[in-house]
């Protein structure tokens, strides 16, 4: 995957920071939709906002590209006041996903994902370049799939498409409202993964909205938890939400099972135990050093093993044992003090 394109934009910059100061939005009707809310996405990192239906997720994620309006507060990119500046300037410096992508269905997949190059006015050959260049980092062969119309592709390759077309004008920031909700699990799971490896990749700042807490570990570097009434709950790092809840309602909301879901935020080469101290080591079962404890569990589960050896390019590297993984909260918590 080639990033170094990517990172082009005309200042230089890749990533923003935002910044909420004690934003709050009520409509016409009176209905608060968001209370008071102040936090920060560092540039780069993505943040997911995640909570019940109607607490007002979508709200925020819309007055960051000033679709709607705060009542009060300020939102500051890089440290400047959005409400100073020109929305159709703001926003072509925000990539904004939504659910069901959005895409022009009388457009080529091609011509969608150059769509904001073009408003840009760039010249026929570079929005193409560039449109291809996008298909390609979201895993989309351009000479394939280029010339197709959405209804040629399926529910997860249009999802890609909505990405690609998003990152089309080098974006600082990029707001997803539920982008992968419309697909099945399966074709999920896949597209989380490939968006991580994107990610890694540009490094753009990303606000994130979904109703799944697995997709909100998996993804967020921190996770907004709100309440009815747009109130935030908590804002924290997967593991530090998983192992601290912040209250008796962000617990419940993170489930109950939330210490199996820690074990997918520890990976096997930051927990494991080095080699030598297990016997017949060339008898257990193997895990990948760059996987998750919850893998490790898992490989221990079906194959009634009390240990697993950690991997890294085919070597043995490390141990991890069953009761490691049962006091990973509590190392977690020790090291926290
Ligand atoms: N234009 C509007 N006028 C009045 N109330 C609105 C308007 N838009 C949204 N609301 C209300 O504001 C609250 C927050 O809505 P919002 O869409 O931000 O919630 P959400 O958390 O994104 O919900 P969901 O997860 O169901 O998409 C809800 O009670 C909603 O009914």
């Amino acid at each position: 995957m080639d990033a170094t394109a990517i990172n082009d934009s005309g200042a230089g910059r890749t990533a923003a920071s935002i910044t909420l100061e004690n934003v709050g939005k009520v409509y016409p009707d009176g209905t608060v939709a968001v209370g008071d809310i102040s936090m920060e996405v560092r540039a780069g990192e993505l943040a997911v906002l995640i909570g019940p239906s109607g607490c007002g997720k979508s709200t925020v994620l819309r007055m960051l590209n000033r679709l709607i309006e705060p009542s009060k507060g300020r939102i500051l990119i890089d440290g400047e006041d959005i409400a100073a500046q020109d929305p159709v300037e703001l926003r072509r410096h925000i990539g904004y996903v939504i659910q069901n992508v959005g895409l022009f269905p009388h457009q080529t997949i091609r011509a969608n994902v150059g769509t904001v190059p073009r408003l840009l006015g760039w010249n026929r050959k570079k929005t193409r370049a560039r449109a291809e260049e996008l298909l390609e980092l979201v895993g989309l062969d351009p000479a394939r799939y280029g010339g197709r119309y959405p209804h040629e592709l399926s529910g997860g390759q249009r999802q890609r498409v909505g990405v690609a077309r998003a990152l089309a004008a080098d974006p600082l920031v990029l707001l997803m409202d539920e982008p992968f909700s419309a697909v099945d699990p399966i074709v999920r799971g896949r597209l989380q993964e490939e968006f991580l490896r994107l990610q890694a990749a540009v490094r753009k700042t990303i606000v994130l909205v979904t109703h799944d807490i697995d997709e909100a570990v998996r993804l967020g570097d921190r996770i907004a938890v709100l309440a009815e009434g747009g109130r935030l709950l908590q804002y924290a790092s997967p593991a530090d939400l998983l192992s601290e809840p912040a209250s008796a309602a962000v617990g419940e909301f993170v489930g109950n099972d939330r210490g199996v879901r820690r074990l997918t935020v520890t990976k096997v080469r930051d927990a494991m135990r080095p080699m030598g101290q297990i016997e017949d080591i060339e008898r257990l079962p193997t895990v990948d050093a760059g996987g998750t404890l919850y893998d490790a569990l898992s490989v221990m589960l079906t194959s009634d093993a009390l240990n697993v050896v950690a991997m890294q390019d085919g070597k043995p590297v490390g141990t991890i044992s069953r009761s490691l993984l049962f006091d990973v909260p509590n190392r977690q918590a020790a090291a926290r003090t």
